[in-house]
């Protein structure tokens, strides 16, 4: 365990997984530490879920370690470490005839948290004093996601699990929820949400970790993958035309038509000089757009099929 940061919140250490003769995931090494919002991202059976119940000491590795708040969450000290950590499953189910009230009063007796903060927590998440009056089964998705988070933020955790946590829900609740996530952060808990929503993940992770078939194939900020990935950045330009574009870029990058705009492609190590070159012409406007996190997955999954 020597080549991670001994402060990190949660530590995966040379781990397997094996069911039967399938691996969900195999020799997987990586830490998440205070503070921080890691983003787990990869296609249905990369071994997200499988990643999330081991730092949750619910099932065990075949082979490897695995550390939560420096012990082993599936050891003699489990049920004093998931006090400390809260989990929002992908589906959630609640009992439909239950107050929002009550069920999260029925999770805080079940996690052994005192109950007196819960309607403060529920107001903190959206869900004001006439809507936990309501049952359950009257919710929208949305109100239900917000439940989920009250129960996975109960007991003030250091680490929360959260497995895909906005499916479903509006542009205007995801934007709640993010603020929720960048709080916590603030305040030092550390945030693993997986997700295959990757456009709207953009700003809101420190760091993004990329699983395939069980295997980690990417890891580190949105700028270190762009690094890594190495993809052209796009520059469209308006108000000059293509052919003096081209003239003024030379070999630097490839000029082709947007509609009414001219898109310059060029590598990212060129995007300043290419940008210096553009702003000699008479220009009606410019923007430049790096790659997309979902273009970055996209590279990054098929550079591990093409290996
Ligand atoms: N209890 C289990 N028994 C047998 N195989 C399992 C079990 N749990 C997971 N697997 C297998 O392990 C692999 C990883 O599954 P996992 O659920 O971790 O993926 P995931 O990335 O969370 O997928 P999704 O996005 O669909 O939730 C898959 O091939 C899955 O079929």
């Amino acid at each position: 365990m020597n080549a991670f940061p001994t402060n990190a919140s949660v530590l995966i250490d040379q781990v397997t997984k094996i069911y039967g003769a399938r691996a969900a995931l195999t020799e997987v090494n990586l830490h998440l530490d205070p503070g921080q919002c890691v983003a787990l991202v990869g296609h249905n059976g990369a071994g997200k879920s499988t990643l999330i119940k081991l730092m949750l000491g619910l099932i065990r590795p075949t082979h490897g370690q695995v550390r939560l708040l420096g012990e082993d969450p599936a050891g003699a000290h489990a049920a004093r470490l998931r006090r400390a950590v809260g989990y929002l499953p992908e589906n959630l189910a609640f009992h439909p005839s239950l107050t929002g009230q009550e069920t999260l009063d029925f999770y805080a007796r079940l996690k052994n948290v005192a109950r007196a903060g819960n309607t403060d927590l529920l107001a903190r998440v959206g869900l004001e004093a006439e809507a936990a009056r309501r049952r359950v089964g009257t919710y929208s998705k949305g109100m239900r996601q917000r439940l989920g988070l009250a129960q996975a933020l109960l007991g003030q955790p250091k680490v929360l699990f959260l497995d895909e946590p906005t499916t479903g829900l509006d542009p205007a609740l995801r934007q709640v929820f993010y603020e929720i996530v960048q709080e916590l952060r603030a305040a030092g808990v550390t945030v693993l949400l997986s997700s295959h929503a990757l456009t709207e993940l953009e700003g809101q992770t420190d760091r993004i970790i990329v699983m395939n078939r069980g295997v980690k194939i990417a890891d580190g900020t949105l700028a270190d993958l762009r690094h890594l990935a190495d993809l052209p950045v796009r520059i469209q330009a308006t108000g000059a035309p293509a052919g003096a574009v081209a003239d003024a870029l030379g070999t630097l990058g490839q000029v082709s038509t947007n509609g009414h705009a001219v898109e310059c492609r060029c590598a990212g190590g060129d995007k300043v000089a290419v940008l210096r070159r553009l702003t000699n012409l008479p220009l009606a406007d410019i923007a430049v757009m790096e790659p997309s996190l979902d273009e970055l997955y996209a590279h990054f999954l098929r550079r591990e099929q093409a290996a």
